[in-house]
């Protein structure tokens, strides 16, 4: 388990992190997430002993990161891809590692294979793709077959096979009772790949649930209906308070009134209705709503062709 508990960290005048109070739980993944620059690698690097705090701390298995007799044993990390020595093979790397945390150098090879780089296990690290340097920092943080796993953008570089093989290991692990924290930028991936969700926006925390409730509580939801005469209905509706807009396809979306309400009307009025269905929003956009006014860095809108 990780606790920070009033967790702050200041850079000169910026304050990454903000009194950040959460837990990573046993046997989920959690995902962590917030826009560039809101401080979660900075958590991650205090979580892993990287970065001193200002003030409060973190602890793993309820003790501070130093004070771990053999790190790797209790939490392995993927913080920076580029970390390994670029004149190393992917095999010397591991085995440094192996070696200052007593594990066997059977468990190397072992790991090599896991992360799929047996084949290239002799090529120095330099000449690695950032896609290969994914897959040797996660090995780095397999080594010692820990309990706890901090992953900062593992997905970073992968293309779909190794994205899906991250996402494959991720639920593994926490399905044998271990912890997966990630952070990521991938709303899709994260949405069916999370239990829980923390999210923080400018170092301070936004929102720590379930993933499910996170998206749920926050979603403005949208009631969809699909009527053969969709003229009178959206007039009923309308007549009702409700904001009806004329989709493509036909249907009608409806803000502003229930489910329940949008049939009972159509009942009343005698207007038939073929499909009647509620949308919630995407995490994409509960995080982009939910983030906006702590976005750091924001680029303008793409700009339109000369002429279009
Ligand atoms: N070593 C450092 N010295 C000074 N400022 C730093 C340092 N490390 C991080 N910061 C600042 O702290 C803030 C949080 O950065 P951090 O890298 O933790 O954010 P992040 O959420 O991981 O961002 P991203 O999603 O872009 O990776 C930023 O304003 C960053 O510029």
């Amino acid at each position: 388990m990780i606790e920070t508990r009033g967790l702050t960290k200041r850079f000169g005048g910026t304050l990454a992190v903000n009194d950040l109070s959460v837990t990573v739980r046993p046997g989920a993944i959690t995902g962590f997430l917030g826009p560039n620059g809101s401080g979660k690698s900075t958590t991650m690097r205090m979580i892993m002993g990287l970065d001193r705090p200002t003030s409060g701390n973190a602890t793993v298995n309820g003790r501070p990161y130093h004070r771990l007799r053999y790190p790797l044993r209790e939490i392995g990390a993927l913080l920076d891809a580029e970390a390994a020595h670029p004149g190393r093979s992917a095999h010397d790397h591991l085995l440094c590692l192996a070696h200052s945390n007593g594990i066997s150098r059977a468990r190397v090879a072992d790991v090599l294979d896991l992360v799929g780089l047996s084949a290239v296990a002799g090529r120095r690290v330099g000449r690695f793709s950032l896609g290969m340097k994914q897959r040797l920092g996660i090995g780095a943080a397999l080594l010692g077959d820990p309990e706890i796993l901090v992953l900062d953008e593992p997905m970073n570089g992968l293309d779909p096979e190794g994205i899906l093989w991250v996402r494959t290991l991720m639920r593994s692990f926490a399905a044998q009772g271990r912890a997966v924290f990630v952070s990521s930028h991938l709303m899709n991936e994260m949405q069916g790949t999370a239990d829980h969700v923390i999210v923080i926006g400018q170092g301070r925390l936004i929102a720590d649930e379930a993933m499910a409730a996170f998206v749920a509580g926050n979603s403005l939801a949208t009631v969809h209906v699909r009527a053969p005469h969709p003229m009178v209905l959206q007039s009923v509706l309308e007549a009702a308070g409700g904001q009806v807009r004329k989709e493509s396809d036909g249907s009608l979306t409806v803000i502003g009134l229930s489910t329940s309400r949008v049939g009972d009307l159509a009942l009343t009025a005698g207007v038939a209705v073929h499909e009647l269905w509620t949308r919630n929003d995407s995490l994409e956009s509960v995080f982009m709503r939910l983030t906006r006014e702590h976005v750091e860095f924001r680029a303008d809108a793409p700009m339109t062709m000369a002429g279009a």
